[in-house]
């Protein structure tokens, strides 16, 4: 009898392996972080290899922690930071380039061009994103025009691109195959999200090779195969999806109007709009979800400026600290910050935006940085609600949260606060890898229906909005006084 299905999450700081059983329970968790590198300011890079390694080592403690074999397994689900984009020589299966992460700044100049040609609405209508450094067609684009005879291989068909799921399903399936789905080719600028295809067009505008693209396949169903060599038998590997797609489906945000926000690296909020690929007039990314789209606006810093407070500032040891902190003192003091480290996504889209503190006194402590920090996370998230209440009138009954700053109850409740919502925290906060269990378990009848998979969401906790109206709009007034200051800091 198959016990599990085993979720790959590859996320932006670590690679992450969880088997879950029927009930959703997650049975074995492993996870392993990997190195970020920083070659200059405003560029991100990841080892592919080191990404592929740590993934199936994780993988391998997964199982061997509670002695699950190959054979209890049911399927495979891998889900996966997004946009990021590796360019691997089909030959020797090795890459011709460190992976070039979604937060990479370096094809803004690239991006800047393709607007002054007048290209912004046709990627726009065609692909239901804005023109930004963040998606992965110019970051192909720059590998194929920088790296020694990379255009010349391309043309000879000897290369492969693809992103983080097209990657491991390479490797998970001994290069037999070269796929992605929907969900991912939706990040790319090159796939038109109305034909279901590439986009011979945009492939022009930008001169990328056709024939360096994946396959693109659904994200649930028969995808492929783990070989035998790696986990001692053949698993089938039969769902794929981008983190955050999955995260809107682990989320049960299945219906038209359901929103989640994942408080990640970044924050990542995604309105289901069912069968229609509504077109935002605000700036959020028209994307696809299994058989949906979605309407997202995706904030590039989240739970990544806890991170600048431990690792850059020092003020805390673990993440986890900065709570007690931040709630050491009654209010930020008059300090806000705007963690534009990369740039500013939604709503604003400013490629030149960079990180802010301002209002800092004789009086500001670590305390109060660490509060405007937290606090940053939600006024971002409310800027993207707003975004979404003009564009489609939303009715934000309530906020679906998962991801690993969720945990932070004082960003949950000033979340709540802050978009006078209420915040509903689930359970178990693995939605991402959940999803995507629930996509390969769906396919290969673990589980028979998403009537079934609803039964699996409980909340474990409510945060309900307490703030007076006239406090609220002091903060959001203030946050959007500094937002302005850190726009187009190094145009
Ligand atoms: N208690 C906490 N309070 C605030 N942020 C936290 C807390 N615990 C973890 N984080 C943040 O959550 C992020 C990790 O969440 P996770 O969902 O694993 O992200 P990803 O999938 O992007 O790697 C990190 O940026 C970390 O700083
Ligand atoms: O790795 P995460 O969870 O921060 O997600 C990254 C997103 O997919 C980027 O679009």
């Amino acid at each position: 009898m198959k016990k599990y299905i085993l979720a790959l999450d590859q996320g932006t700081t670590s690679s992450r392996a969880i088997l879950f059983d029927k009930s959703g329970t997650i049975c074995s968790s492993k996870q392993l972080e990997f190195t970020q590198i920083f070659p200059e300011p405003g560029l991100v890079e990841h080892d592919p290899m080191e990404i592929w390694l740590t993934q199936l080592t994780t993988a391998k403690l997964a199982m061997s922690s509670i002695g699950a074999q190959a054979t209890d397994i049911a399927a495979i689900g891998i889900t996966n930071q997004r946009e990021t984009t590796v360019v691997w020589n089909k030959n020797t299966g090795i890459p011709i380039y460190n992976a070039i992460v979604w937060q990479d700044r370096r094809t803004s100049d690239m991006i800047d061009e393709l607007k002054s040609k007048g290209y912004a609405d046709i990627f726009k209508k065609k692909t239901g994103l804005v023109l930004d450094a963040y998606f992965s067609g110019t970051k192909l684009k720059w590998i194929l025009d920088n790296v020694t005879n990379a255009r010349k291989l391309a043309e000879n068909g000897e290369l492969a691109f693809g992103t983080v799921d097209a990657w491991i399903t390479w490797n998970l399936s001994n290069r037999r195959c070269h796929v992605t789905d929907e969900s991912n080719a939706s990040r790319t600028l090159l796939f038109n999200i109305h034909t279901g295809k590439w986009d011979e067009e945009l492939l022009k505008i930008l001169d990328i090779p056709a024939n360096i693209l994946p396959e693109i396949v659904p994200s649930s169903g028969e995808i492929g195969e783990a070989s035998s060599g790696l986990f001692g038998d053949r698993i089938p590997i039969t769902g794929i999806a981008g983190d955050q797609q999955a995260a809107t489906f682990g989320n049960m945000c299945i219906k038209p109007g359901m929103v989640k926000n994942t408080y990640g690296t970044g924050c990542f909020l995604l309105k289901n709009t069912g069968e229609n690929a509504l077109e935002s007039k605000n700036n959020l990314l028209t994307t696809n979800g299994k058989r949906n789209y979605c309407l997202e606006g995706s904030v590039f810093i989240g739970g990544a400026v806890v991170q600048w407070i431990r690792d850059g500032m020092k003020f805390i040891e673990e993440s986890s600290e900065i709570e007690t902190l931040a709630t050491s003192v009654p209010d930020n003091g008059g300090v806000y910050m705007v963690p534009a480290f990369s740039g500013l996504g939604a709503p604003h889209w400013d490629q030149y935006a960079r990180g802010l503190a301002i209002g800092i006194t004789r009086g500001t402590t670590q305390a109060h940085m660490a509060r405007a920090a937290l606090e940053s996370i939600a006024f971002q998230v409310s800027d993207v609600v707003n975004a979404m209440r003009s564009d489609s009138g939303i009715n934000l009954s309530a906020l679906r949260v998962d991801g690993g700053a969720c945990k932070n109850n004082f960003l949950m409740q000033f979340q709540a606060d802050i978009l006078n919502t209420i915040v509903e925290r689930p359970t178990c906060l693995e939605l991402t890898a959940l999803g995507a269990a629930y996509l390969a378990g769906l396919a290969v009848g673990f589980w028979n229906s998403i009537e079934e998979l609803e039964q699996v969401w409980q909340v474990e906790r409510i945060f309900e909005p307490k703030m007076a109206d006239s406090e609220r709009q002091e903060l959001l007034s203030n946050w959007q006084e500094a937002v302005k200051r850190a726009q187009g800091w190094v145009k």
